[in-house]
């Protein structure tokens, strides 16, 4: 019974709400399948329609309770809920319905007022009017011009608030942002680039003619399409920036991006359109950055391009690079062929080693080799000096750096075969000594007018002190201006100059300048803001500075290198001396030490060797031990050598990587001079590939050798005699000037030359025909 009270309390609380409707209907019909007393129905019925609970009891306790009644009532519950749903959300809708149309009823009617004022059109017209007018400006091709076409219908088509039109929106900024079919004027003209590149670099004569060579090629056929150069060299010979002023000479904008370490293909190739944030690919966006068609983009670091998971980028790089394929670039974003055969590509690499070979093989590859000293020096006179001094804000002031300073910053400071370090020591000195005379002349010759004014605005609380500075200044700073190369005005006219542009600033800023007062009541509270522009200072002509090899370590500290070689002279036996060439492109003097020590006849080799230059030690050794007694190291053919001895060879720098099998001949030189207790010269390098049989064999990287052997200072090198046409030919004269070159084909040889007039060469003159 308490069940069908609980029912019977449900169906009066949902029943006002039907009371008119639907309740007395559906219980009149469940009253009239279920109950068998007709005359309790008009009873029952009101007592539901009321939601009377005590009457519904009443009248429930004159009922006979049963199954019967109870579904009923149930299916009663039902219904009811459902339609007590079914109205609560037709209303619902209805509501939000209405209040839709009303919003967008009066948005039509504002749009409609906007648009009889003149105040503003629709959105998405300007936007497409204003594509328009882009591509009218630019010579699409006819496949860009139908993209571009259907690309602007289907954004008049397009919802402007809807995802799908801000992508098409995008991709039409980017269509008509790359300049199809404008370029810039270029210039061939080869007085004029000769200018540029001598006012630019020093030296570097090779690479200039080269570059010459290509610009008449370039007169004559009216484009240089179709040619890739790569520069390649040691870091800081000034690859990156011999790049940019054929930009210069040749009139071209230029774009720089470096492709070191990327490893992902979208990168050169963009995303596709249908990702989130896609982008197009590093040479869209120089295009769209320089505005032409036919700019300078060099590519830094082509050798050290990665390997992804996401694609090959050498492969994407060789598309966009190669003349045969690249007048159709398809860049993923785009999807439109872009073409870049008018872009002049220049790569830059410190090694040709690591650049893929299809690649390479489409590139007219230039050599830019290190420096010796003397070219140094004149780079740092000439090019660096001036500049890091002008950069310093001491272009008029007496900062003297004086000649054999650079010498002494080149020889213990600067060694390594660019310029780069040396630019940066030079920067130091100039940096160092401008902060030197500001501290020591003080504030009182270089104040901080700016400073001072604001705060004694804030302070004094009134806004009208700030307009007022610049007035009563005004005045003052016509008279020194035109003092200002006096030398004693120096410090007053920059105070003078710092407000001369307040004074040409405040007239037409004069209504700016007092809203930013009026909250300057609680000034303490702002910060100060200003649009002046700080003048430069200048430094007194009574200040005389000069940078001597006495006083520069105040400026750049202790030298890096203490001696001028590694050893004193001479070095003990067992060293020699070797040429190396580094990954990073530029060469290296490298010392070979060996020594023996009691042990069972092993090699123990140090320094970060490689393995190609492990098995140089090992054939090295053999063939000393081979040849022990005609060298005098064991007094018979027969007598057993190194059995109770170990050998330790080592090479220093052992932070540095060394592969390869240059060092062979030095190696033996090493274990010869060990074995037999004789010194040798350590001006004497040497270099070449030893075989077992005592040949010597042809190396790579003799340039830059040869350039670190200048450097250091080596009267004699030993080569290969395969290699002595590429001495020859291919190494300056300058760089070779004061070197002895001997060149050899068998290790007897060298050791006849190293070891000239010892002992060891004497016992040994009939095997060496000497
Ligand atoms: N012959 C030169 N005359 C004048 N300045 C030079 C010369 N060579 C290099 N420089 C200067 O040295 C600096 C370093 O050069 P740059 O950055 O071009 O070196 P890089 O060869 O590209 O090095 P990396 O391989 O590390 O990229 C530049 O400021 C450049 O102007």
């Amino acid at each position: 019974m308490s069940e069908i009270v609980s029912v019977f309390k449900d169906i009066a609380q949902l029943n006002p709400l039907f009371r008119d409707q639907i309740t007395n209907f559906s219980i009149n019909q469940v009253a009239s399948n279920v109950f068998d007393e007709p005359d309790k129905l008009a009873d029952f019925a009101a007592a539901v329609s009321t939601g009377e609970v005590r009457e519904l009891q009443d009248v429930l306790e004159s009922l006979v309770v049963d199954d019967r009644l109870r579904k009923a009532l149930l299916v009663l519950k039902k219904e009811l809920i459902n339609a007590q749903l079914q109205s609560k959300l037709s209303r619902d809708v209805d509501s939000k319905i209405a209040k839709r149309q009303r919003e967008y009823y009066l948005m039509e009617q504002l749009k409609g007022i906007k648009k009889e004022l003149g105040m503003e059109s629709d959105g998405k017209d300007k936007l497409i009017e204003k594509f328009r007018e882009r591509a009218a400006t630019l010579k699409m091709p006819d496949a860009v011009r139908k993209v571009f076409d259907e690309e602007i219908s289907k954004l008049a088509g397009l919802e402007p608030a809807a995802s799908e039109a801000n992508v098409t929106r995008n991709y039409l900024e980017w269509l008509t942002q790359i300049p199809w079919g404008q370029h810039s004027h270029e210039n061939y003209s080869i007085s004029h680039a000769q200018t540029v590149l001598d006012a630019d670099h020093y030296g570097l004569t090779e690479v200039k003619s080269r570059i010459l060579e290509f610009l008449a090629v370039g007169k004559l056929r009216g484009t240089v399409q179709g040619k890739i150069i790569c520069f390649v060299g040691p870091p800081g010979v000034g690859k990156t920036s011999i790049g940019r002023s054929i930009a210069r000479a040749l009139g071209r904008q230029f774009f720089r991006f470096s492709v070191g370490g990327l490893t992902d293909v979208a990168e050169i190739k963009g995303h596709r359109r249908t990702y989130v944030g896609a982008l197009p690919g590093k040479i869209i966006q120089a295009l769209k950055r320089v505005g032409t068609e036919n700019p300078l983009v060099l590519i830094d670091e082509v050798d050290k391009i990665g390997r992804g998971h996401n694609g090959d980028p050498a492969s994407a790089l060789l598309e966009m690079l190669d003349p045969e394929q690249n007048n159709t670039f398809l860049d993923h974003y785009m999807d439109v062929p872009v073409d870049l055969s008018r872009v002049l590509f220049v790569c830059t690499a410190n090694n040709l080693d690591t650049i893929p070979a299809p690649l390479l093989d489409r590139m007219e590859v230039l050599e830019v080799s290190g420096y010796v000293s003397e070219e140094k020096s004149v780079i740092a006179e000439k090019y660096l000096g001036p500049q890091a001094k002008e950069a310093s804000g001491l272009a008029d002031a007496d900062v003297t750096l004086d000649p054999t300073t650079v010498d002494v910053l080149i020889k213990y400071y600067c060694r390594e075969s660019g310029v780069r370090n040396l630019k940066k020591q030079i920067e130091k000195i100039y940096r160092k000594a401008a902060l030197k005379i500001v501290q020591d002349l003080g504030e009182e010759v270089f104040p901080e007018p700016d400073a001072a004014k604001p705060l004694a605005a804030s302070a004094a609380d009134t806004p009208t002190v700030e307009s007022q500075e610049p007035q009563s200044n005004q005045p003052q700073q016509s008279e020194p201006q035109e003092s200002s190369p006096a030398s004693g005005a120096a410090p007053v006219s920059e105070a003078s100059s710092e407000s001369e542009s307040p004074s040409t600033d405040s007239e037409p800023r004069a209504s700016p300048a007092s809203p930013t007062d009026t909250p300057s009541s609680d000034a303490a509270a702002q910060k100060p803001v200003t649009t002046q522009e700080r003048q430069p200072m200048k430094v007194p002509d009574s200040v005389h500075v000069t940078i001597t090899p006495e006083n520069l370590k105040d400026y750049v500290g202790p030298p890096i290198y203490q001696k001028d070689r590694m050893y004193a002279r001479p070095p003990p036996p067992g060293v020699s001396t070797g040429l190396g060439y580094l990954g990073n492109g530029s060469g290296a003097v490298m010392p070979v030490e060996a020594i023996s020590m009691p042990g069972k006849g092993g090699l123990q080799l140090t320094g970060k060797l490689g393995e190609v230059i492990r098995e140089s030690a090992q054939i090295g050794l053999s063939w000393v031990k081979a040849h022990a007694y005609e060298l005098g190291i064991t007094k018979t053919a027969e007598e057993q050598f190194l059995n109770d001895r170990d050998i330790h060879l080592h090479m220093p720098e052992g932070s540095i990587g060394k592969e390869g099998p240059s060092a062979g001949t030095a190696i033996l030189s090493a274990l010869v001079s060990l074995f037999t207790k004789t010194k040798i010269n350590p001006d004497i390098a040497m270099t070449g590939e030893i075989s077992l049989v005592g040949q010597v064999l042809p190396v790579g990287g003799l340039k830059e050798k040869i350039l670190a052997a200048h450097r250091a200072g080596i009267k004699t090198i030993l080569a290969p005699a395969a290699n002595r046409a590429d001495i020859e030919e291919n190494v300056p004269q300058s760089v070779k000037t004061g070197i002895r070159f001997v060149y050899v084909e068998d290790v007897r040889e060298v050791l006849a030359e190293v070891f000239r007039g010892e002992p060891v060469v004497e016992r040994w003159k009939d095997t060496l025909g000497l």
